[in-house]
C-alpha cells in the first residue's frame, strides 16, 4: 500500500519549471533515497509534497493524517540562542497531535526518556539546544519525530555535518521506522548511505524524475552528480 502518490507532478520556482510529469508511489514501510546534482529539485519536490509549494499541475495524494507528518529541512534556521532543552524539544513532538498548550503527562515524560535512550541522548537531557555538536542535535531532531509517532517522514540530507557515530545510530532509527509501517523520503548524496537505507531510489535531473533500483543506481553514475550541501546552522524540525 502506499499512502503517498504522485501523478503527472509539474513544479516550478519563481516562475521557471523545476520538475515535469513525476509519477509515482511510496510504499508504506519503505524507505525511497531521492538523488539528484545541485539544483535538481530535491528540496523543491520536498515542499511540494509538505504542501509548502503549490504545483503548477498534476496531483499529490497524501493519507497519512498531518499530525503524523514530519519534517527534517536542509536550511534550518533555528535560532540557537533559542532556550530550549533536548528533553523540551524532544517533547514538542507531542504537539502536532495533544497541541502546544496541553501540557505534558507521565508517559510523555516516560516515552520522551525512552526516545532520547535510544539516540544515545540521555546525558543530554538538560543540556540547552544551542550547546550540541550537529550530531547530537540532529538526533535530537530525530527525537521528536519519533515522539510525533511519524508515519510520513521527509528528510533533506540529514546526515549533512554529522559524525559517523551519529550517522550509523540514525540510519538504524530510519530502518526501524519503515519496519515499523512509516513512509520515509530521504535525500542523500552518499554511496554508502544510499546502500544501506535504500529500498528504492528517485533520480532527479534534468527536469525529470526516474524511479531505480537500489542496485542499478549504485553501479551508475547517477550519485556521482550529486554534490554535498555547503554546512548549515540548525533548525527547528517542522511539522507541516
Ligand atoms: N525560492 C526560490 N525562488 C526561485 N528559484 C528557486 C527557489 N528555490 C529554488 N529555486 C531554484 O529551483 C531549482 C531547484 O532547486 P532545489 O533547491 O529544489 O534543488 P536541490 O536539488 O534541492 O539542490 P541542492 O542539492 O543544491 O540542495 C534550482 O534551479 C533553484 O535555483
Amino acid at each position: 500500500m502506499a499512502r503517498l502518490t504522485l501523478e503527472h507532478l509539474h513544479l516550478a520556482q519563481g516562475g521557471r519549471s523545476v520538475l515535469e510529469d513525476v509519477n509515482g508511489a511510496f510504499p508504506d514501510g519503505a524507505i525511497t533515497v531521492l538523488i539528484g546534482p545541485n539544483g535538481a529539485g530535491k528540496s523543491t519536490l520536498i515542499q511540494a509534497i509538505m504542501g509548502l509549494l503549490r504545483p503548477i499541475s498534476g496531483r499529490i495524494t497524501c493519507r497519512v493524517p498531518k499530525e503524523r507528518r514530519a519534517w527534517l529541512p536542509q536550511q534550518l534556521a533555528l535560532d540557537l540562542s533559542f532556550p530550549i532543552s533536548v528533553e523540551e524539544l524532544v517533547m514538542t513532538g507531542t504537539w502536532p497531535s495533544h497541541g502546544a498548550l496541553a501540557g505534558y503527562c507521565g508517559p510523555h515524560y516516560r516515552k520522551a526518556r525512552e526516545v532520547m535512550k535510544r539516540l544515545g541522548i540521555s546525558h543530554l537531557a538538560h543540556r540547552a539546544l544551542g550547546e550540541l555538536s550537529g550530531g547530537q542535535r540532529q538526533r535530537a531532531l530525530i527525537g521528536r519525530t519519533l515522539m510525533q509517532e511519524a508515519e510520513l517522514l521527509l528528510l533533506d540530507e540529514p546526515f549533512a555535518n554529522v559524525d559517523q557515530e551519529t550517522v550509523e545510530v540514525l540510519t538504524q532509527v530510519l530502518r526501524d521506522m519503515a519496519r515499523e509501517g512509516a513512509t520515509l523520503l530521504v535525500v542523500v548524496h552518499d554511496r554508502e548511505q544510499l546502500a544501506k537505507l535504500a529500498d528504492q531510489v528517485l533520480a532527479l535531473s534534468h527536469g525529470r524524475a526516474r524511479w531505480l533500483d537500489p542496485q542499478t543506481t549504485l553501479s551508475s553514475r547517477a550519485l556521482d552528480q550529486g554534490q554535498p550541501a555547503p554546512t548549515m546552522p540548525f533548525a527547528f524540525a517542522d511539522s507541516f
